[in-house]
């Protein structure tokens, strides 16, 4: 295996959290307070549990102050809402994350609308998509932010490619196509109800795979060559972590490729100080 293809996203996460760090460090030493990152987590889901203990530690690492803030898997939506608006307004904190997903009886996209949209870290309030969307400075959701970084970084040219992503959800799909299309690719979009997908894919300089099944793209999907990132977060039978893309069949052929483990999950991380940073910052300068 040619290690030089991989595009290692904890190396690159480090490496942004090396330059956040020192953010920190300046904005501490200017105002006095450190950006602060309230994490909401209702019930106990297993895996939810790992990934808000994984951001509290991230935060550490770069000196923002984080509060974890726990609620039951019973609790109602006004309740929750309440805790946002709490949080909305307590000037200690400048990014509040409610961990997805949440139990039946709470409507997401009510929560979601509920926080203060320069406080809304995950990018994912209607007026920073709308933002994104008509091309003005917001709050980016953190995959495909990460997903961009990963690509700048690493030396792969965006500018009249052809990208193709397959999903078209709002945290990734969607929001990575427009990302693109800023970074003036030419952008086609595949899901679940595109015929011939295989003819789709393999036009692509550029392949997202942001559909959530395992090793859905294989050998046939990919274009000698072509830069392939997998969004997927999957487990095998085996109860391992796996991608969308199968990887052992995809990585002879593709010129650069991001595993899983370790490739858009990390950066997806980052992303998060990232916006906690900026938010802060948009903060104090505020006054
Ligand atoms: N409001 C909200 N915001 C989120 O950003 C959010 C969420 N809810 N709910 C759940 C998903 C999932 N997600 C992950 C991020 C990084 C890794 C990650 O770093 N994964 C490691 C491996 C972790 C492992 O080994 O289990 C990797 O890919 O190398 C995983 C999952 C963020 N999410």
């Amino acid at each position: 295996m040619e290690q030089g293809k991989w595009i290692d996203g904890k190396v690159l996460a480090k490496e942004i959290k090396g330059e956040l760090a020192k953010e920190v460090a300046v904005l501490a030493e200017e105002t006095g307070e450190r950006p602060g990152l309230a994490v909401i987590l209702v019930g106990n889901d297993p895996a939810s549990e790992t990934y808000v203990r994984g951001k509290v530690r991230d935060c550490e690492e770069v000196g923002i102050r984080s509060q974890l803030i726990r609620k039951p898997d019973t609790i109602e939506e006004d309740e929750l809402l309440s805790e946002v608006q709490r949080l909305n307004e307590d000037p200690a904190i400048h990014g509040i994350l409610v961990q997805l997903p949440l139990p039946d009886q709470i409507n997401p996209d009510r929560v979601i609308s509920e926080i203060r949209p320069d406080k809304d870290v995950d990018g994912f309030h209607p007026l920073n998509a709308g933002r994104l969307a008509t091309g003005l400075d917001s709050l980016l959701p953190c995959t495909p932010h990460g997903i961009l970084q990963m690509l700048k970084r690493s030396g792969v040219s965006i500018a009249g490619k052809h990208a193709v992503v397959v999903g078209r959800s709002n945290i990734v799909g969607k929001p990575v196509s427009l990302l693109l299309q800023r970074e003036n690719a030419t952008v086609t979009m595949c899901h679940s109800r595109t015929e011939d997908l295989a003819h789709h894919t393999r036009q692509a300089d550029i392949l997202v795979a942001a559909v959530g099944r395992l090793h859905m793209i294989t050998r046939q999907h990919v274009r000698e060559g072509a830069v392939v990132i997998d969004v997927g977060m999957n487990r095998t039978p085996e109860g391992k972590l796996a991608g969308d893309v199968d990887f052992d069949a995809v990585e002879p052929i593709a010129s650069r490729i991001t595993p899983v483990p370790g490739g858009v999950g990390p950066m997806t991380r980052a992303m998060l100080l990232y916006n906690t940073v900026k938010a802060a910052r948009t903060f104090f300068t505020k006054g």
